[in-house]
């Protein structure tokens, strides 16, 4: 899939966010190795720490649906300027794989293109945890 088409569904989720408090909307769209998409946008709480990025929606989405094999996540946050990924969505992308590539769009003519090992070096993962 390309680019554009996955950028286009992250806009159309990002209608989907529900921000009374901050006003702020974002959409993501994960595409699997198997082809399939799975949308997200953030969801806000009255108590605030229980807000749910997009990108750990749209995760959520598809791993809870058999599909972990993450090919890539695109992200659109503000529509004037890129809006990347936060460091706790960040962790939870490199825990799929270290070459999930990740789109951060402003619509679907302007988007860079990165790997979550660009976004994320030298980071902690489940091969970690193996013990020694
Ligand atoms: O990577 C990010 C960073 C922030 N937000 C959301 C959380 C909150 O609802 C709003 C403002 O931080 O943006 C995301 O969805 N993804
Ligand atoms: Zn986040």
């Amino acid at each position: 899939m390309e680019a554009e088409k996955l950028i286009e569904m992250a806009i159309e989720a990002r209608e989907k966010a529900y921000v009374p408090y901050s006003g702020f909307k974002v959409g993501a769209a994960v595409l699997t190795k198997e082809g399939k998409v799975f949308t997200g946008c953030n969801i806000e709480s009255a108590s605030y720490s229980p807000t749910i990025c997009a990108e750990r929606t749209a995760i959520a989405k598809a791993v809870s649906e058999g599909y972990r094999d993450i090919d890539t996540i695109a992200i659109v946050g503000s529509l004037e300027k890129l809006s990347y990924p936060c460091g706790v969505c960040r962790q939870m992308i490199r825990e799929f794989g270290e070459d999930i590539k990740i789109i951060v769009a402003k619509n679907a003519e302007e988007y860079k293109e990165y790997t979550i090992r660009e976004l994320l070096p030298e980071s902690f993962g489940p091969e970690d945890l193996e013990n020694e």
